[in-house]
């Protein structure tokens, strides 16, 4: 047992929706595979309906270990015409997908990046369609904040001038992007103070994470991103502010008469409480009436303590104790004692702080260790990653806390060090693999804490089959079918059923990240994955302590690295350099460009066996379908993308091509396999 519960901050991508083009077809082509095939049986390239006439069709997936296709085709269901038309409409009608690049790259000609704001709108807005319509499914459980560390940075004695700078970058508005519907809806909700004071709690409280312009980087959680506030962070409008604080200032800056300061430096005030004995029915309270919890500069949020208001000389750095009574001590007396003050005021404004205060406590919780050293004294130190804060926030701390708070964690991370993976080099070669044996009897033992449907084990099957084969395909299933089920049961099938540990790369887009993460936790417990994103200096560290024995790259020490595509571009000379047992790319359709930085990059990768995942694996027109083809099995399917639609010839030559491409397709339609999403509830046993 390894890893568990990884959060996941990552950078914040451009829009991923594409531009439509009328040079094919409006309906999107489909291949799919009936559920209800004999297990037995199995048919190989069955003509289908035209291309441009009818979407094209199913097979049964079910493998067979003496043939050299797993599935066979036939004409897909009206059903699936109608959900395709649907789609296309939705697609037309939302503004953002003809405004956005289908490339995350910002450089490309007429494609440009969508204003983290806008993307943060049509995730919102439109959770079906953003990546390209993924399922309804809830993805609420994690949103995005932004790391930013402006926001610790924010009454620092350059702050000024620092956030002048900033401006030219995308907004500060922009990097608190979050997908939650709660961050946004609160907008124009309440006027005045508390709205102020409530945009600024919005605000993140993690500390001190570097930042990547570049990167625009941002956070997911298990909360809200609005639930994360930084109480020392300035409104806009409130230029003092920004004026220096003294004891900020670097130490030339007071030159002779400098002496070294060595009091404890306020980082972040995390809360405050009545002191104890202070009646709260009080109608004159102010600061000396409080206590304040204090994040320590340098230390974790596991380390803050709580001091009075009159132990502040005792300290560096307290102007931001200052600004915390301004923006958020001062409302909050406010909010509770003034009759006159909105009740839906005071209910969000509680709210918001209760919120606060959990996600406070998660950043006190041991995620992972991930390294270990011996301290000053001689003593073990081990350096932790604490829940739902980036890689550059770790920090080491003595063994004997972390032992006390997470044992499991240590064990986990000795384990992980004791036992590195090891593949069956048999396995991995194509030419030595044993046959494929079909999974029958219902759900593997290598998966955990639910049941896969009939249907999750036939594409598991029709993955397990084709890789045996060393063949490279398309998971192409209806969205919500659970694509990313099978994938990640298919890596754990690599590992327990063929002996092969990685290292694995899963590719996609922010916006489904966290469900992945979600999925490996679930279902595979047993497997580490590393979440690569972050800051510069985030990935750094992710580099240097999660990744490589030694640093080599040859001796990989996890087994699936989950990341997006706009750190597998940025990282690409990095990431290029491991050898991949496995790629596994979502929401593929990213890759119908050849010429997009991302499908070249990724192309050129070490990479045995890959993995495309489309709810519409084909959208436009043949060049499109050519790419992700080539991606997959270059040169192996012949796709003349300068075919005429509208000759005599058109029909047969498409029919032609769905024969050559089915093989490498799977899609199911809901209506093909009784999709109930009820029964998701009844299977899943915790
Ligand atoms: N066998 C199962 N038992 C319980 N829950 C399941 C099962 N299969 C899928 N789910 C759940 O259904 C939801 C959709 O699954 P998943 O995300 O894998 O689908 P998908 O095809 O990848 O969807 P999308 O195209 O939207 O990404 C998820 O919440 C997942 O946990």
């Amino acid at each position: 047992m390894e890893s568990s519960g990884m959060v996941i901050p990552s950078a914040q991508e451009p829009s991923s929706t594409s531009t439509m083009s009328n040079t094919y077809p409006v309906s999107p082509v489909t291949y799919g595979a009936h559920d209800d095939g004999d297990a037995e049986s199995q048919r190989e390239g069955s003509p289908s309906e035209p291309i441009e006439s009818h979407p094209v069709s199913e097979s049964s997936p079910e493998p067979d270990a003496a043939d050299d296709s797993y599935d066979g085709a036939s004409a897909e269901s009206d059903a699936e015409d109608e959900d395709a038309a649907a789609d296309n409409s939705e697609y037309d009608a939302n503004p953002y997908s003809r405004e956005n690049s289908s490339s995350p790259h910002p450089g490309r000609g007429v494609k440009r990046m969508s204003s983290p704001q806008s993307e943060t709108d049509l995730i919102r807005q439109n959770p079906d369609l953003y990546g390209l319509r993924r399922s309804g499914r809830a993805r609420t459980t994690r949103n995005i904040a932004d790391s930013s560390d402006s926001d610790s940075d924010v009454v620092a004695p350059r702050a000024k001038r620092r956030r002048k700078e900033t401006s030219q970058q995308p907004s500060k508005a922009s990097r608190s992007a979050t997908v939650s519907s709660l961050s946004e809806s609160d907008s124009d909700e309440y006027g005045g103070k508390s709205a102020r004071a409530s945009k600024a709690r919005r605000r993140r409280l993690q500390q001190t994470a570097s930042y990547e312009p570049s990167l625009n980087e941002v956070r997911f959680s298990t909360r809200t991103a609005n639930k994360v506030s930084n109480y020392n962070e300035d409104d806009e409008e409130d230029e003092a502010m920004f004026e220096a604080d003294p004891e900020d200032l670097a130490p030339s800056y007071w030159a002779e008469s400098y002496a070294e300061d060595t009091r404890p430096a306020v980082d972040v005030v995390l809360n405050h409480r009545l002191k104890e004995g202070v009646d709260p029915k009080s109608q004159d309270l102010d600061r000396s009436d409080f206590e304040f919890c204090i994040k320590w500069q340098d230390k974790s949020h596991y380390h803050a303590t709580w001091e009075p208001n009159e132990a502040m000389p005792n300290y560096r750095s307290t102007r931001r104790v200052d600004n915390y009574v301004r923006k958020v001590l001062n409302e909050d007396i406010r909010l509770q004692y003034d009759e006159d003050a909105p009740p839906e005021d005071r209910e969000k404004w509680n709210l918001d702080r209760e919120r606060d205060v959990e996600a406070i406590e998660d950043y006190k919780m041991v995620e992972r260790v991930i390294g270990v050293r011996d301290g000053e004294d001689g003593s073990t130190e081990y350096l932790v990653k604490w829940k739902r804060l980036f890689y550059d926030s770790c920090t080491w701390e003595p063994e004997e806390l972390v032992s006390e708070i997470a044992q499991r964690e240590v064990d986990r991370f000795l384990d992980r060090t004791a036992r590195q993976p090891w593949s069956d080099k048999n396995e991995t070669t194509i030419a030595t693999r044993k046959p494929f044996e079909p999974i029958h009897g219902g759900t593997p033992s290598f998966l955990q804490n639910g049941e896969l449907k009939d249907f999750q084990i036939k594409g598991l099957n029709f993955l397990a089959f084709n890789w045996v084969r060393g063949r490279n395909v398309v998971l192409a299933d209806e969205m919500g079918l659970g694509k990313t089920v099978q994938t990640v049961s298919f890596i754990n099938w690599m590992r327990h059923v063929r002996r092969q540990q990685g290292p694995f790369i899963v590719i996609v887009p922010l916006s489904t990240m966290p469900a992945w993460a979600d999925t490996f936790d679930h279902w595979t417990p047993d497997l580490n994955y590393v979440v690569y994103n972050g800051s510069e200096k985030a990935r750094s560290v992710l580099r240097d302590y999660e990744l490589m024995v030694d640093g080599n790259p040859k001796r990989p020490k996890f087994h699936v690295l989950l990341t997006t595509y706009e750190y597998a571009m940025n990282d690409s000379p990095f990431l290029g350099q491991f050898k991949w047992q496995f790629m596994a790319v979502d929401e593929a359709h990213r890759l119908k460009n050849r010429d997009s930085q991302l499908y070249t990059k990724l192309f050129e990768w070490k990479c045995q066996a890959r993995l495309l995942i489309t709810g519409t694996p084909i959208q436009n027109n043949l060049a499109e379908l050519s790419a992700l083809m080539d991606f997959l099995n270059p040169g192996l399917i012949d796709v003349d993308v300068d075919m005429d639609l509208n000759s005599e010839l058109a029909s047969q030559k498409l029919a032609e091509l769905t024969d050559a491409i089915q093989p490498f397709m799977l899609r199911r339609t809901k209506s093909k396999v009784d999709f109930l999403m009820s029964n998701w509830n009844t299977t899943r046993t915790s």
